[in-house]
């Protein structure tokens, strides 16, 4: 069940195009993760789906009453503002002691709610947003690297924590991510964007995609220990050509980027 769908979605501010021709879709109990350098339109693609940013071409179509819950990068809390972690979770819809407790010991931070929101750690702050997040019962996620200050630990967790709710609600789940060897690995689809959509498809078609290559290179072992060159995949997901009618993924015409996909050796 499809959750959510861009289709031919641009998005300008001013004369500054940040997003052309995005064609994308998440479904009701998948993981898609957006990964692309620093400007590459994730946060406006994030934006546009969540309704802040309008669309300058294209069209953006929800599930009718579609429930999103948001965890933003970062969330700025004036430190002269007493705000408590119950207070907060009760913000905007008020919450039971009982229900905000809970949620609290499901995100793995048991036990905080009278904390000072000021006084918390950057893990525990980021699961807070998502108990936040999840108290609206959404039936998609979207989480705009909401690991970022994380260690390696923590943000294993964290991801671990999603598969938990995603296996739980059977939401949708869609991230935005520069951990790119725990995106490979926690993720059923991977969009790699770039002001448009180079590739997109199962991680492992993806780090194997010349564009994705291009964008961050081949040092990124993690990422590229999970490469595995097999033919179980569908070929079909990704997109080698720059013919810009075709840039949005699902380009009819597989057999050059067959060939390149076979040659692991230019993997270097
Ligand atoms: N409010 C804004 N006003 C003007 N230009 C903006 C605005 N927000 C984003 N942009 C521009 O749009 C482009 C895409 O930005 P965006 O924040 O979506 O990228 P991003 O991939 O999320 O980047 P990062 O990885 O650095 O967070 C960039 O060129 C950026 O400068």
């Amino acid at each position: 069940m499809t959750l959510i769908a861009a289709r031919g979605l641009g998005a300008s501010y001013g004369g500054v195009v940040a997003l052309r021709d995005v064609d994308m879709q998440i479904d009701a109990g998948e993981i898609v993760t957006v990964v692309g350098p620093n400007g590459s339109g994730k946060s406006t693609l994030v934006r546009a789906l969540l309704g802040v940013v309008r669309p300058s071409a294209g069209r953006i179509t929800r599930r009718a009453g579609l429930r999103i819950g948001y965890v933003p990068q970062r969330l700025a809390v004036d430190d002269r503002m007493p705000l408590s972690v119950a207070r907060f979770l009760s913000l905007p819809d008020r919450r039971g002691r009982g229900e905000i407790s809970a949620m609290l010991g499901r995100v793995g931070v048991p036990g905080l709610e009278g904390r000072q929101l000021t006084s918390l750690s950057g893990g525990q702050f980021q699961r807070v947003l998502l108990a936040r997040a999840l108290l609206a019962d959404p039936e998609l996620l979207i989480l705009d690297e909401a690991t970022q200050g994380l260690d390696q630990p923590g943000t294993a967790s964290f991801y671990e924590l999603i598969e938990d709710v995603r296996r739980e609600t059977g939401a949708g789940i869609l991230m935005v991510s520069h951990d790119l060897h725990v995106v490979m690995a926690a993720s059923d689809r991977v969009i790699c964007l770039n002001g448009h959509i180079c590739c997109q498809g199962q991680p492992h078609v993806v780090t194997a995609a010349p564009e994705y290559r291009a964008l961050f290179g081949l040092g990124t072992h993690g990422t590229m220990a999970l490469y595995q060159h097999a033919h179980d995949h569908d070929h079909d997901a990704c997109d080698h050509s720059h013919d810009p009618d075709h840039e949005s993924g699902h380009d009819p015409d597989h057999g050059h980027a067959h060939r390149e996909r076979e040659e692991p050796a230019h993997a270097g």
